[in-house]
C-alpha cells in the first residue's frame, strides 16, 4: 500500500463506523465487523442457538464411547448429524456488499483483477482479496487477471512473481491472464505525454518539505497553494518530462505532478506523482526506464487498459477513489468502477514484511514458511486445506469495516472443513508399550478400521492386532482414581477396534527417569461397555506402523497485540510455540492416505493440481488433525498439528 494512501486513511479513521454507507449500522462485538440491525440480530440469534447446541453436545459427548454406542448416538440424533453443513460457497455474493457493488453495474462480462506488489509473500489478508476478486468474478461468469503491480523495482524479486501465482493456483482459482504493470510502460508514458498535453501535469522541482508546505504544512491547516513549476506550458513540461526519460535528472530532482484540484478537500487531489526518475534496472524492461509510474498514475489506467468492470480493492484505497475516476476520464475511454472492502486481520499475527523478516533472520521460527506464520505459504505447510481458508472467507462476509478476527474463529473454521472431510487413524504421541498377556490367539491378526465413523463412503481399512500394542503415556496412571477412566492398574478401558477392553495388571518404571516404561495387561472378556476408548498403535515388525515426529503449534506470541508487548514484539515470543514428539508413532494406515492424497481432492488440490506434502491430511483420533510436513524424507516422517480437536477454552 502506498504510504501516503495510508496515512489519509488513517487520518480519517476509514476502520471505524463506515460512514459512506446509508443503513444504520451496529457493531457485532465478536467479529469486529459492522452490519445491518437486522444481520446483527440474525447472527445473535444463531450464536445462541449454537452456544445451548454445545452445551447439550458436551453433556452428551460420545467421543469415548464404544463404537456400538458411538453408531447408535450417530443415528439416533438425526439433527446432529444434520449439522453445520457447509455455508454456500457463494453466499458472500449473494448478498451484502459485493451483491450490492455488482447491482451498481449489473454488466456481463465481469472484469476483475487481483493486483498484489511483488514484493513480499502473501498472508492470509490477501487470501481474502483473492477469494473477492477471483470469486466476484467466477460468480458473475466472468474473469479475473492476476496482475503484478510491478511499479517499483527497488522492491521487488522474482521469488515473490512464482509464490504469489502459486498461491493464487493453490487457492483453487485460474487466472484469465497473469498480467503485469509494466507491460503497459510504453502505453502510460505516451498517456503521461497526452496529460501534459492537456495542461494537467507539470514537472515539478520541489522538495519533501515544500510539498509538505504547499499541501496545508504539518497539521495540513495553513492555505494550500501549487508551487511555480505548475506555470511551466506545456512545452517545458514536455520538454522537461522527456529530459527525465531520457536520465538527465537525477532521483528526486524532478517529478512529474499530475494538475488536479488542490481546492478539494481529499488530499488525493493535491497534485499527486505520476512518475518519478529512478535508476534502478527493473526485472522485466531492463534497463530501458529510468522513470516509472506511480501506483496512482499505473492503477486506474492499466485497469481501464484491460476491461476492468469492477475494481475490488481494500479501504485505504477509499479517497484514492476520485484520483483514480479524474485520472481515467481526462485520459481513457473504458471507465472502471472502484469499490472498497474492510481489510481481514488474524489477532495475534504478525504480517508486516520487516517483522517476519526479523523473525527468519533470528531463526525464531523455521522460515517464511514456518507453520505458526500467517503468510499463506505457512498457512499452507501447517496443512490448512485452502477449501477452509476460503469457507472462513465467506463465513465472514464481506463489508466496509476492517476486521480483525480471533484467531480462535479462524481454527474453528478449519476444525469444523476437517471433521467433514479427512480419513481418520490411530496416531500416538508419547508411547509406552503394553504387553496384553493373554492376547496370542489374536497376535498378528487384522482389525478393520473405518476412514470416518461418520461417512462410511469413506471406506475402511485394516490394521493388524499385535499382543504389544503402543498407548499414550497420558492415557495410563500410575495410581487410579474414581474419577479416572482410562488405564490403571486395575482398572479396564476399551482399545478402539480391538477385539476386547484390557485391564493393567502391573508395570515397570525408569527409576532414574521416573517414566514408565512397560505395563502388562490381560484383555477383559467381561466388561462389555467400558467407559472410555483410546486409540492405540501396534507394536513390532511387521505392524506397518510407522515412527513419526510430530510438531505441536500453538501460538506464536503471548499476546493478542504482539506490537504492544512491553519490550516490543520479540520479549511476546511464546516459548511452547513449536512443542516437539520425537518418538510418536502411526498405525500402518498411514500409508493409504498419503498414497491417496490429496483426499479429498477440493479447490488448488486436484489432479491437475497435485497437492504438496500436506495435503496428506487425517484426524489422529483423540488426538488432533495433522498434515505431512516438508521436512518429511523417505525414511522419516515429520507431521504438523494443524489444529486441536476441540476449542481450548482458556485461549477463546
Ligand atoms: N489484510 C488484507 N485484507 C484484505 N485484502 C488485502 C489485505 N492486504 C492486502 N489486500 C489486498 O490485496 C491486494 C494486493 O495487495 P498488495 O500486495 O499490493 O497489498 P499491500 O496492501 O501492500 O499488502 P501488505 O502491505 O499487507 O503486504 C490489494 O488489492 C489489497 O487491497
Ligand atoms: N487498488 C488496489 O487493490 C491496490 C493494489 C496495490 N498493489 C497496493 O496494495 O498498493
Amino acid at each position: 500500500m502506498p504510504d501516503a494512501v495510508a496515512d489519509a486513511a488513517a487520518k480519517l479513521q476509514l476502520g471505524d463506523a463506515p460512514a459512506d454507507n446509508g443503513a444504520k449500522l451496529q457493531l457485532d462485538e465478536e467479529t469486529g465487523e459492522w452490519v445491518s440491525k437486522g444481520e446483527l440480530k440474525k447472527r445473535l440469534a444463531k450464536r445462541a442457538k449454537k452456544a445451548l447446541k454445545e452445551k447439550n453436545k458436551d453433556a452428551n459427548d460420545t467421543s469415548a464411547a464404544p463404537k456400538a454406542a458411538q453408531d447408535a448416538a450417530t443415528t439416533k440424533k438425526p439433527k446432529e448429524k444434520a449439522e453445520e453443513g457447509p455455508l454456500d460457497p457463494d453466499a458472500m455474493f449473494k448478498q451484502g456488499f459485493l451483491n450490492d457493488v455488482y447491482n451498481e453495474r449489473p454488466v456481463k462480462p465481469v472484469f476483475t483483477r487481483f493486483p498484489p506488489e511483488p514484493n513480499g509473500f502473501l498472508h492470509i489478508g490477501h487470501a481474502k482479496a483473492i477469494a473477492v476478486n477471483f470469486g466476484f468474478a467466477r460468480y458473475h461468469g466472468g474473469k479475473c487477471y492476476l496482475r503484478f503491480d510491478d511499479t517499483n523495482p527497488e522492491a521487488e524479486e522474482e521469488i515473490y512473481f512464482t509464490a504469489i501465482e502459486e498461491m493464487v493456483r493453490w487457492l483453487g482459482f485460474e487466472p484469465y491472464k497473469v498480467t503485469y504493470s509494466s507491460d503497459n510502460f510504453d502505453r502510460l508514458y505516451e498517456l503521461a505525454e497526452k496529460l501534459i498535453g492537456l495542461g494537467k501535469a507539470y514537472v515539478c522541482h520541489c522538495g519533501d518539505e515544500e510539498i509538505k508546505l504547499q499541501r496545508g504544512g504539518e497539521k495540513g491547516t495553513s492555505p494550500r497553494y501549487r508551487c511555480k513549476h505548475a506555470e511551466q506550458s506545456v512545452e517545458e513540461n514536455l520538454q522537461k518530462f522527456r529530459d527525465m526519460r531520457d536520465g538527465k535528472y537525477k532521483p528526486r530532482e524532478a517529478f512529474l505532478r499530475m494538475k488536479q484540484d488542490i481546492t478539494d478537500g481529499n488530499p488525493q487531489m493535491w497534485d499527486l506523482a505520476a512518475y518519478r526518475v529512478l535508476d534502478k534496472p527493473h526485472h522485466r524492461t531492463g534497463s530501458k526506464w529510468k522513470i516509472y509510474p506511480s501506483y496512482d498514475f499505473t492503477h486506474c489506467l492499466c485497469d481501464s487498459f484491460e476491461g476492468i468492470t469492477h475494481s475490488l480493492c481494500t479501504t485505504e484505497f477509499f479517497l484514492s477513489r476520485t484520483s483514480y475516476e479524474w485520472l481515467n476520464k481526462q485520459l481513457v475511454e473504458f471507465q472502471p468502477m472502484q469499490r472498497e472492502y474492510g481489510r481481514l486481520s488474524i489477532s495475534g499475527a504478525v504480517l508486516s514484511k520487516r517483522k517476519l523478516k526479523e523473525l527468519v533472520d533470528k531463526k525464531i521460527v523455521r522460515g517464511w514458511d514456518d507453520p505458526r506464520l500467517y503468510t499463506l505459504i505457512a498457512v499452507r505447510r501447517r496443512g490448512v486445506p485452502p477449501g477452509a481458508i476460503l469457507e472462513f472467507v465467506n463465513e465472514l462476509g464481506v463489508t466496509t469495516s476492517n476486521s480483525i478476527i480471533q484467531v480462535t474463529r479462524f481454527e474453528q473454521t478449519i476444525r469444523r472443513y476437517l471433521e467433514r472431510t479427512v480419513p481418520r487413524l490411530m496416531l500416538v504421541l508419547d508411547p509406552v508399550p503394553v504387553v496384553i498377556e493373554d492376547a496370542d490367539e489374536f497376535d498378528g491378526t487384522e482389525v478393520t478400521a473405518p476412514f470416518s465413523p461418520k461417512n462410511p463412503a469413506m471406506g475402511d481399512h485394516k490394521i493388524k492386532f499385535t499382543k504389544t500394542v503402543y498407548i499414550d503415556r497420558s492415557d495410563f496412571r500410575e495410581v487410579d482414581s474414581k474419577d479416572y477412566f482410562r488405564l490403571a492398574p486395575g482398572k479396564t478401558v476399551g482399545l478402539l477396534q480391538a477385539p476386547f477392553p484390557i485391564k493393567a495388571t502391573s508395570f515397570t518404571k525408569d527409576e532414574a527417569t521416573g517414566k514408565v516404561t512397560e505395563v502388562r495387561a490381560v484383555f477383559d472378556r467381561e466388561t462389555k461397555k467400558p467407559k472410555t476408548f483410546i486409540q492405540w498403535v501396534p507394536a513390532g515388525e511387521g505392524s506397518g506402523s510407522r515412527k513419526c515426529e510430530v510438531r505441536l503449534y500453538n501460538p506464536l506470541f503471548k499476546s493478542d497485540n504482539p506490537a504492544a508487548a512491553e519490550g516490543g514484539y520479540l520479549n511476546d515470543i511464546n516459548p511452547e510455540s513449536e512443542v516437539v514428539y520425537p518418538n510418536a508413532v502411526i498405525e500402518s494406515g498411514f500409508d493409504e492416505v498419503r498414497a491417496r492424497a490429496p483426499w479429498p481432492e477440493a479447490a488448488g488440490e486436484d489432479k491437475q493440481h497435485k497437492g504438496g506434502p500436506e495435503s496428506v491430511r487425517f484426524q489422529g483420533m483423540r488426538v488432533a488433525y495433522f498434515a505431512v510436513d516438508s521436512d518429511s524424507t523417505d525414511d522419516k516422517i515429520v507431521l504438523n498439528r494443524i489444529v486441536s480437536l476441540k476449542e481450548d477454552k482458556e485461549k477463546s
